[in-house]
């Protein structure tokens, strides 16, 4: 189902409001994600409420640290029960290694599903300039596909990226490795802070696994019918027969 690829990123400190933004986006969205605005005011408490909705839950918050830090993060992170996670590709292999070792220990431990463990390339709030300005030279496509190989072969699931190294990745990278896509925006929403964007049909015929979208949905008068407009635009992007 084309909502089954569409994961809302709920981005509120507040607990009551997640948890009925949760509720009503129960059966028009396949998941929630819930990041470090929500973690930082709410904490481990917070996220339990929030699954008891009985959503699927990426719990993004893109540990960057030593090896032996993330992975203690990462093993209580995945005790909690989310079907994601990540870290920063550019914490290096050897961490993003102790990360899905860390993961499937903490999830095993509390008898949870092991969850995926993703890799953040380059934000999707940042350019060619962005990256030149902190001494990154080259262009973002670049370095995108240098840190999606390297987490590939750190054992990682899947990376987080923008909509335009898609078609790149899924060639790089193979059909098993997952694509998961912040910076979606339909012609009808602001762009905000976000700069690789792209809207959600295109993101899916680029070949995206999962588009994450959160102020077109949450700031939307009617966040159900925002979710849904956008699960149709998803629909459209998978539809083969329709010069996809
Ligand atoms: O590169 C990245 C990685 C994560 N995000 C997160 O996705 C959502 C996007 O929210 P919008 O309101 O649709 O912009 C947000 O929670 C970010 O933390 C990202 O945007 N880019």
């Amino acid at each position: 189902m084309s909502q089954d690829r569409l994961l809302v990123a709920i981005d509120t400190a507040e607990l009551d409001g997640a948890v009925r933004l949760a509720r009503s986006l129960a059966g028009s969205a396949g998941g929630l994600k819930l990041g470090l605005e929500f973690f930082s005011a709410q904490g481990p408490q917070g996220v339990a409420k929030v699954l008891a909705s009985g959503a699927k839950l990426f719990l993004d918050l893109k540990f960057h640290d030593i090896p032996n830090t993330v992975a203690g993060a990462m093993r209580a992170a995945a005790a909690l029960g989310p079907f994601m996670l990540n870290v920063h590709a550019s914490g290096g292999r050897a961490m993003m290694e102790a990360a899905v070792a860390a993961a499937a220990e903490g999830a095993a431990k509390a008898r949870k599903p092991k969850p995926l463990v993703l890799a953040v390339t380059v934000l999707t709030s940042l350019g060619d300039e962005d990256l030149s300005s902190v001494g990154q030279h080259g262009s973002t496509a670049d370095q995108v596909k240098r840190l999606a190989v390297l987490a590939q072969k750190s054992g990682v699931d899947g990376v987080v990226c923008s909509a335009r190294e898609v078609a790149a990745l899924r060639s790089e990278c193979g059909p098993d490795f997952k694509l998961v896509v912040p910076g979606i925006r339909p012609t009808w929403s602001a762009v905000q802070d976000q700069k690789r964007i792209m809207g959600p049909a295109d993101a899916i015929r680029q070949g995206a696994d999962y588009l994450v979208v959160g102020r077109p949905i949450t700031g939307a008068p009617d966040p159900r019918a925002a979710a849904r407009s956008i699960a149709q635009e998803i629909a459209k992007g998978a539809d083969k027969g329709a010069g996809a």
